[in-house]
């Protein structure tokens, strides 16, 4: 089997882009999960934090699926969502698309560039919703907002918000932030237990100046990631919530892979959250399996997007050197 791919990043957060919007893959889901394991192995010769599946929608512009590179679903992923967004927008010449996700329609449009020649996209992160059934996180009350979880630590204050992907999330000073108790606390929610039965994405967040923070996060199905997106939308509004950030106002959001701009709007009893950021090509190319195992692949016709590539990299110099001075 040859299948055509794009490996893309969002902020550093890296996918394996398959477009089926003409025509659907021949492949069982359990192969889809099997073909996130493989190719996403940082052993192979691809390597990512996921797969991206964008396929035809019955109702919107496109849909996206997101597999993480342990072979399981997820509702959401915002990261990649600016990935679908460039390559739906290019594909069908328009700016501004709808782009139908597991759990919601979403809007996209492509924006001014965040660092020069820079494809950048706003992706629309929502719904939101604070009620612990929907991460599910299961606790003896309705919702958790800046309180202590005693099973997890006697000292940190934790949000639980989902969009709709399950969040949980900390500010934290750079002390913590330098320790290895995200990475302990991350393992524990994200293996057999009775809090979080689906897991979680755990962020760490750090307040940098108003309304500029830096968010690290554990992916649930992954590890950590350079960046992940929902976090990061997820995080601005807590800190907007819990630490004087501003809705309505773009906050910067720094990470290990880049950085993005988040947009919290509160709108009718509803809050809805803007994602801006990048959507880069790495290359393209096309995967020929031997097995629907897909455990081996040989990576065939490989075309570079070198210019794509240098840019981004001096946006991440100029990250580098704003963070260099919060150390
Ligand atoms: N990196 C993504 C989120 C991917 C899904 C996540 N690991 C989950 O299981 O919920 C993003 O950019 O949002």
């Amino acid at each position: 089997m040859n299948i055509e791919i794009i490996k893309c990043h969002g902020s550093g957060n890296d996918f394996i882009l398959i477009d089926e919007m003409d025509t659907l893959l021949p492949l069982t889901e359990d192969e889809r999960a099997s073909l996130a394991v493989a190719i996403c192995s940082r052993g192979s010769e691809i390597g990512g934090d996921g797969i991206l599946f964008v396929q035809g929608s019955a109702h919107a512009d496109a849909k996206m699926r997101i597999f993480n590179s342990d072979g399981s679903e997820a509702s959401m992923c915002g990261n990649g969502l600016r990935c679908v967004a460039r390559y739906a927008c290019e594909k069908l010449g328009s700016d501004k698309l709808v782009i139908e996700t597991m759990k919601a329609d979403l809007e996209v449009e492509r924006t001014e560039d965040i660092f020069d020649g820079i494809p950048t996209f706003r992706v629309e992160i929502s719904p939101v919703s604070f009620q612990l059934k929907d991460l599910p996180l299961h606790l003896e009350q309705d919702v958790l907002l800046n309180e202590k979880i005693p099973q997890l630590s006697n000292d940190l204050y934790f949000t639980a918000v989902a969009v709709p992907n399950p969040h949980l999330i900390a500010i934290v000073d750079q002390g913590i932030l330098a320790s290895d108790v995200q990475e302990t606390l991350s393992i524990g929610v994200n293996k057999p237990n009775t809090l979080f039965p689906d897991g979680v994405n755990v962020s760490f967040v750090r307040l940098l100046e108003k309304n500029h923070i830096f968010v690290r996060t554990f992916e649930r199905g992954v590890g950590y990631t350079n960046a992940c997106g929902t976090a990061m939308s997820a995080s601005s509004l807590v800190t907007c919530l819990h630490a004087g950030n501003e809705p309505e106002k773009e906050i910067s959001v720094y990470n290990n892979g880049g950085k993005v701009k988040c947009v919290v709007h509160h709108m009718d009893g509803e809050t809805k959250i803007d994602l801006i950021g990048n959507g880069t090509y790495e290359y393209k190319a096309a995967l020929q399996f031997d097995s629907m195992d897909f455990t081996s692949v040989a990576v065939l016709n490989k075309e570079e997007f070198n210019t794509e590539k240098e840019l981004y990299a001096k946006l991440q110099d100029e990250v580098a050197a704003y963070l260099t001075s919060f150390n």
